[in-house]
């Protein structure tokens, strides 16, 4: 089985607030989108990996890898509008038959366990995504009133998304509209049933400040 790992790097991170977009801050010395890449490197499946960056950001990862020694192959795509267009973007460029994981960059932390475990679910069930429960209890909240939710049926997404090929293909031939807001709202929209296998709570995705700084604390523990 051919296997690919698109790690999605093309966003600005504003709620970050800094000015060098957050998967190329540094983390225990290492740039974020380094660490992400790092782990599906040392995967057993050894997809093929495709970082997905804003066009103007090339020339700055170039130079980084030079500066860090950086030397997992990898192949460079641009990004888009949304993460939808970036992950469409990748998704365009890759023809052989395959299995297809979708990552944000900037969850540096996954473990590689979780990235083999969700190529081989997916293949045994077409589509994973890895998904942890909640811990807090929660609650809903419409035309100003909030309701409690059983948080046993909630479950808080994470990537990697999993996906066959083909299945990814049809489902971003679709325009894009605001309620995708990760790849299984996309593939779902098109009729298929996603699968859920048991995240990690050390996948984080870096986006305010803390997160930052939790992930340091998480990496030395
Ligand atoms: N046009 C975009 C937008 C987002 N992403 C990527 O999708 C992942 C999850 O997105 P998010 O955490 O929202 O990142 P940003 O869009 O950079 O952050 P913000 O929403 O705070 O601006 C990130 O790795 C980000 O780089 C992307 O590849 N292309
Ligand atoms: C894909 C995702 O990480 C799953 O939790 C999430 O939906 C990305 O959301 P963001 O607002 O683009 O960070």
């Amino acid at each position: 089985m051919k296997y690919y790992a698109i790690i999605v790097a093309g966003g600005s991170g504003n709620r970050m607030q800094t000015e060098t977009p957050k998967q190329f801050l540094l983390l225990n010395n290492l740039p974020v989108l380094m660490h992400t890449v790092k782990a599906f490197a040392l995967s057993d499946s050894q997809p093929k990996i495709l970082i997905v960056l804003n066009q103007e950001q090339h020339n700055y990862w170039a130079r980084l890898c030079e500066e860090f020694n950086f030397r997992i192959p990898h192949q460079v795509i641009a990004g888009g509008t949304e993460r939808f267009h970036s992950v469409k973007n990748a998704i365009d460029s890759i023809e052989e038959e395959s299995f297809v994981a979708i990552h944000d960059a900037v969850r540096p932390l996954i473990s590689k366990t979780l990235i083999d475990s969700c190529f081989n679910k997916a293949v045994e069930l077409g589509n994973v995504i890895a998904a942890v429960q909640s811990s807090d209890s929660v609650r809903m909240l419409r035309a100003d009133k909030t309701s409690a939710l059983k948080r046993n049926e909630i479950y808080l997404v994470q990537t990697p998304q999993t996906f066959s090929l083909p299945v990814l293909k049809e489902a971003y031939r679709q325009e894009f509209n605001n309620s995708f807001t990760d790849d299984a709202s996309v593939v779902e929209s098109i009729g298929y049933e996603i699968n859920i296998i048991e995240g990690e709570r050390n996948n984080i995705k870096i986006t305010y400040p803390i997160d930052l700084e939790l992930a340091e604390l998480l990496l030395k523990k």
